[in-house]
């Protein structure tokens, strides 16, 4: 499926980039973090990025805010409540929850690419209380249950 979705720079981020892909078949298209040049995140701290802009999507899709493997691998720098979820019906400002799990401060630059963005189609569900449900082979059993290996 094919959805167009509205972007809108908030004021003050003119200069930074809107999100894109990288590769033409990348699932996810980059967040550019819209910070002064010296935001540094101490080891332990996390702190919500603002990305300057806004968005408006098919009421269908939701957006993840999901890490990017390379931040978090080279400087244990990751998306504390991941994946992040950006309703279809919010119109704030996208912002990017950051945590660092590395040993060292991790000096962020301002239009550095901190977090990657994909949508998914969310099915429309309706929640219908019962008194039995349907029976299966698993019933209750879960939390490894079939053992480990
Ligand atoms: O990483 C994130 C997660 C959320 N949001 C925005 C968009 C989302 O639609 C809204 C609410 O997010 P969520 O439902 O996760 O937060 P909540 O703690 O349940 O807050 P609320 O009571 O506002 O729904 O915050 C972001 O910008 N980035």
């Amino acid at each position: 499926m094919f959805y167009k979705v509205e972007l809108k720079k908030l004021p003050g981020n003119e200069d930074l980039s809107l999100p894109q892909k990288m590769s033409e078949l990348a699932a996810g298209f980059d967040l550019y973090a819209a910070v002064g040049e010296d935001t540094v995140i101490a080891p332990g701290e996390r702190i919500l990025v603002p990305t300057g802009f806004a968005m408006s999507m098919p009421a269908e899709l939701e957006a993840q805010i999901r890490p990017r493997s390379g931040l978090a691998y080279k400087h244990g720098i990751t998306a504390l409540n991941s994946p992040g979820t950006i309703d279809a019906d919010y119109r704030g400002e996208v912002k990017v929850l950051l945590i660092n799990h590395g040993t060292e401060p991790f000096r962020l630059t301002r239009n550095e690419r901190i977090a990657q963005m994909v949508f998914q189609v969310v099915p429309r569900v309706e929640l219908t209380e019962v008194d039995e449900l349907s029976e299966t082979v698993r019933g209750s059993g879960g939390f490894g249950h079939t053992g480990t290996k």
